[in-house]
């Protein structure tokens, strides 16, 4: 599979990324998202939901592992990190397979329960204003999705 990758240069830039790719996005697509801290995850997340027309803000989901939020298709935004061994498995296929569209910031911490059939997305940070965002998908309606984001 094919791998894309964009620059942007202002977190305005970055949203409006997102925004594009999430109105290309059907219930039950599944995105990961990984950076550092302060790279921008949780602000291509409000992209994503601005492009889902979702009107309430979405902040970093830590402390609550899932947030759900209403829009065109709902979203499920996770922030898996450090998931307590108790609670590992808080039904993630039912959110995967659901109505909405999940992220998944930290992925490493659940790999085992992802699908396969996933958009993987890493931000690295450039420098203060610069981002660069990489974008990997398995299959080809995500291949189709990031195809679109080039034109
Ligand atoms: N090109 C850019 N894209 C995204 N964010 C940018 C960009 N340039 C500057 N920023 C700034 O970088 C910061 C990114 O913070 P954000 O909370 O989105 O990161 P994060 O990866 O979610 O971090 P954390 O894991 O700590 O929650 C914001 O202050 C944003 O304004």
């Amino acid at each position: 599979m094919n791998t894309y990758e964009f620059m942007t240069h202002s977190d305005e830039e970055t949203k409006t990324l997102a925004s594009r790719l999430a109105r290309q996005l059907k219930p039950g697509d599944v995105i990961t998202l990984e950076g550092d801290l302060g790279a921008g995850k949780t602000t291509f997340t409000k992209g994503l939901a601005n492009g889902l027309n979702i009107s309430r803000t979405v902040n970093s989901p830590t402390f609550t592992i899932v947030k759900e939020y209403d829009g065109d298709i709902p979203l499920y935004h996770m922030d898996v990190y450090r998931l307590e061994e108790s609670e590992e498995d808080i039904g993630f296929d039912e959110y995967f397979h659901g109505d909405g569209v999940s992220v998944v910031e930290w992925p490493s911490f659940i790999h085992e329960f992802l699908p396969a059939e996933r958009l993987d997305i890493q931000i690295l940070y450039v420098s203060e204003n610069e981002r660069k965002i990489i974008l990997k998908p398995a299959n080809e309606h995500f291949d189709h999705v990031c195809k679109e984001l080039l034109s």
